[in-house]
């Protein structure tokens, strides 16, 4: 089944944290498909100061369940280290599952689609750049569904703070 991942990290060597979550995804049941640039993103709902993040999709295709994907991401957010503390607070590595096929779930354990996926920028522009002519489980193109346009690669992002 091909399903989509969005990895964030905002915590320590965010760029060290984001390749080792790569390498640790793949495995015999996980083929990865395609990967997006880095994105530097300002932190989004959050009121206190926070580190820039990094975020990052991948698209993969995997012989595992739902439930089995969550539960790799999650192994691999414990591996590196990812001190759970506040809700949407700073991280060394978040996986979130953001897509997988069409399944539609709403269990608290697992959301399917993640439930903020459409209003999330930093996981929009990057999903758009490897998925750009993906329908979205709720029948909407993403070609069609815009954030506020203020997501950028790393590279553009810090040429951006320098103008
Ligand atoms: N699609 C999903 N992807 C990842 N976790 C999910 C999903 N749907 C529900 N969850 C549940 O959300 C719980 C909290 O996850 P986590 O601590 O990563 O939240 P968060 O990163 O602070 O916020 P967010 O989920 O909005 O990114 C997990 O225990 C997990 O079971
Ligand atoms: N820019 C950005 N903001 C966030 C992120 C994230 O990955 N990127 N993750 C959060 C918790 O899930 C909360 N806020």
């Amino acid at each position: 089944m091909r399903a989509f991942l969005g990895l964030g990290s905002n915590l320590g060597d965010r760029g060290y944290y984001l390749s080792e979550a790569l390498s640790a995804l793949k495995r015999p049941a996980i083929a990865i498909l395609s990967l997006s640039r880095i994105y530097e993103t300002e932190p989004w709902g959050v009121q206190e100061q926070q580190p820039l993040y990094w975020n990052q999709v991948v698209e993969v295709d995997t012989t595992l369940p739902p439930l089995d994907l969550l539960h790799v991401c999650q192994e691999i957010e414990q591996q590196f280290g990812r001190v759970r503390k506040e809700h949407w607070g700073s991280r060394t590595i978040d996986i979130d599952l953001l897509i997988y096929d069409n399944v539609v779930s709403d269990s608290k354990e697992l959301t399917l689609p993640h439930p903020y996926l459409e209003v999330r920028e930093f996981v929009l522009a990057p999903l758009r750049e490897i998925a750009p002519n993906l329908i979205l489980p709720s029948g909407r193109p993403i070609s069609k569904v815009f954030g506020e346009g203020k997501v950028f690669p790393k590279e553009q992002y810090s040429e951006l703070q320098q103008d």
